[in-house]
Order: C-alpha cells, then structure tokens, then sequence
C-alpha cells in the first residue's frame, strides 16, 4: 500500500500527529469540517486555533471531503474529541481500506453507553478488529508539533498492528512503545483527565505541593482500581500511559483539564469554563462516565466522586478538598489490595 496517511480533523491533536507522520515521510491529508482551516492549512501551513505559533510541514494538505481524504489511505488517525468519535468513524467507515490500520489518540468514554473508544470503532468500522490501535501518554501538543522529545505507548490485541503504528509513528524526537493492554491504556488516558481537573481545582485554591502529590498518588491508585476491575494489566498504570500521563497533565501549562479545574476554583461556573477554554476539555464528560462506571464495577473513586459533586452538584471546590481529607480512616493498601489480587484467601 502507499505510504499515504489520512487524519481524521484537525484539532490541536491531530494536526501535531499529522506533523509526525509527515516527518516520518507520510503523504498525509487531514480531513477537517471547516473549509477556512483547511484552506489556512494548505496555504499558511498553519492552524492557528488549535496550535498558536506551530508551523506545519509543507507537504500536510487538508480537505473538506472525507472521501478525497481517506482515499489510498494505509493508515487513518482518529484525534476526534470522544464526543464525535461515533459520529466521525461513520461518515468514513464506507471509504476506509480493509487493510489500512486504524489507529486512535483520543482520551475519553462514549458518552451514554460509557463504551471504550475501541470498541466505537470496532462498532463502525467494517474489518478485523485486530487492526485497531490506541495511541496514548504524555504528550502534549503543543511540544509535540515543535519536536520536543515526547514518549508515547500504541497499544493493540495484535502485536503486528501495534508494531506497525510505532514504525509509522517513531521519529527521533517522538518515541514509540508498543504495548497489549488496549483496556489499560485507554482507560489510563481517558481517567487521568479527572485528576488533572482535581489537581487545577488544587492548585486554583492557593493549596501547595503537598496536595499535589496526594492527589497524584490517590488519583493513581483510583485509575487503577478501575482499570484493573475493567480488564487492565496492573503494570501499565506504572508506565507511559498511567503514571507518564497523569504527571504530565496534572503538572503542564498547556493542560487544558488542569486549566478548566483552576477556572472552576475562581469561581466561575462550568458552562463559563468550557466557553472561555474553546477547545475540548475530555475531563468532564470523563468524570460522568467514571462516576457510572465505578458503580457499574463496583469500585471506590473518591477523587472522581468529589469531581462529580463540583461540576454537576454545584458542591463548592473547597469543600470537597475538606470531604476528601475528612474520609473514615485507612490502611493505604486496603482499598487496593483486593483489585491487585493481593487478598489472602
Ligand atoms: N491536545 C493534546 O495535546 C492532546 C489531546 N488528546 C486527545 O485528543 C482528542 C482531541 O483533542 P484535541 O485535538 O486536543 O481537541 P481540540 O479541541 O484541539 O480540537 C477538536 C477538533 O475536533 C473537531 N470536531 C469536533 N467535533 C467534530 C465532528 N463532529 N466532526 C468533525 N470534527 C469535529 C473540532 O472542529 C476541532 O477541530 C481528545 O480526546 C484529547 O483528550 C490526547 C493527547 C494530547
Ligand atoms: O492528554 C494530554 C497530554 O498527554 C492533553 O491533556 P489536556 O487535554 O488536559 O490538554
């Protein structure tokens, strides 16, 4: 097949993923809903909303026609916010190649079903799911698209698909994992984004390091929990798309979560947030999800829950800190030890 990859819109996301590819000598189109950013794409090689000062290789092209983009494509990125996702894979499902691997970067749940952004597209896609890959992991794209060294895990049911999305990926400033616990990574991804809001709640209250680090660590053993009870592998919390991602967003400037969680501690109400911020904030409808999942699952997540209550509740930021410090005294390892298989019997 030819050495073509189509993006599938152009956010901040997929325009820096599109750099990446067309760097690693991709012939790369993006395929966007908006004809004014797709023609300052061609033109300016810029995309000035979603990735202020970057500027883009000259061989990216961008067009409004999901056909003229997806055709001869061996490779189809899908940086769609989880919102769209469905509705993205459907208008390209009947112009996407059996053979063309179908790799994803989205960090979130399907609104309503609470569903797995693989298991969206192993719905729409017509082919063999093994084909299907998550890339996820600290990156923001911001660094990403000025070639700042930046480590990312692709993950897959099958090694060879995943082994092929790092080959198409790998470049010397974007290193390249591979990984088999899709489950893992992609709830890993989608979860951290809580804790990001959390930790921009935190750090909007004036409260130091030390509340940082607590939430950093609870937030981790909470992403976990969950996973573990969905499926994951324990071991990928630790890497690249736990422990990497989780520090990243809840420590960067350009985190968009950690933002909308400092907006909120001002004061200002959430719909005030998600208009000022422009751009996806996955953590909110992550926070619904997770809430519902963790009923489903049966598993304690007091972070997300204290999340749930501020955004949806109108529970104030700083009593949910006190509730959160205020919980029946522990062991720090008895919430866990059940999920990880450590329980005597
Ligand atoms: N920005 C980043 O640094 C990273 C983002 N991600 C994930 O990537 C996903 C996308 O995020 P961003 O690119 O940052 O979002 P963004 O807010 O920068 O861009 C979202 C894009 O999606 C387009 N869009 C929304 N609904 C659409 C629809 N129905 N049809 C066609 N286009 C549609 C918008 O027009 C916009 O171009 C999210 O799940 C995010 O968590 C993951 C890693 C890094
Ligand atoms: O996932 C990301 C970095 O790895 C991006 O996080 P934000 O959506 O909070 O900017």
């Amino acid at each position: 097949m030819k050495r073509k990859a189509t993006v599938l819109v152009a956010g901040s996301w997929g325009t820096a993923l599109a750099a990446v590819l067309a760097d690693n000598h991709y012939e790369v189109t993006i395929w966007a809903r908006n004809p004014v950013q797709v023609e300052e794409i061609n033109n300016k090689h810029t995309n000035s909303k979603f990735l202020k000062g970057a500027v883009l290789p000259d061989s990216i092209q961008a067009t409004t026609e999901i056909e003229e983009a997806l055709l001869d494509a061996s490779i189809v990125l899908f940086a769609a916010p989880s919102s769209a996702m469905r509705e993205v894979a459907k208008q390209a499902a009947p112009f996407i190649s059996p053979e063309a691997l179908c790799i994803h970067a989205t960090k979130g749940f399907e609104s309503g079903s609470f569903k797995r952004m693989t298991t969206v597209l192993a719905e729409e896609l017509k082919g063999d799911p093994n084909r299907l890959v998550v890339l996820s992991g600290p990156s923001h794209a911001e660094e990403v698209v000025r070639r700042q060294p930046t480590t990312v895990v692709v993950a897959s049911l099958s090694q060879e698909a995943a082994e092929r999305a790092q080959d198409a990926f790998i470049t010397p400033y974007f290193r390249v994992y591979t990984n088999m616990d899709v489950v893992g990574v992609e709830v890993a991804g989608a979860i951290k984004n809580i804790i990001a809001l959390g930790a921009g709640l935190t750090d909007g209250l004036g409260f130091g390091d030390n509340a940082k680090a607590a939430l950093l660590t609870r937030g981790l053993a909470e992403i976990s929990r969950l996973g573990i009870a969905m499926g994951a592998n324990p071991l990928t919390f630790a890497g690249l798309a736990g422990v990497g991602d989780l520090v990243v967003t809840c420590t960067s400037k350009h985190s968009r979560n950690w933002r909308a969680g400092s907006m909120l501690a001002e004061g200002l109400p959430l719909a005030d947030v998600l208009t000022q911020m422009g751009m996806v904030v996955e953590g909110v409808r992550t926070t619904s999800a997770a809430h519902e999942l963790s009923i489903q699952y049966e598993v304690e997540m007091p972070i997300t829950e204290q999340l749930y209550q501020v955004l949806f509740e109108n529970k104030p930021p700083r009593q949910a800190v006190e509730s959160l410090m205020g919980r029946g005294r522990t062991h720090e390892m008895e919430e866990d030890a059940g999920s990880w298989g450590l329980h005597q019997s």
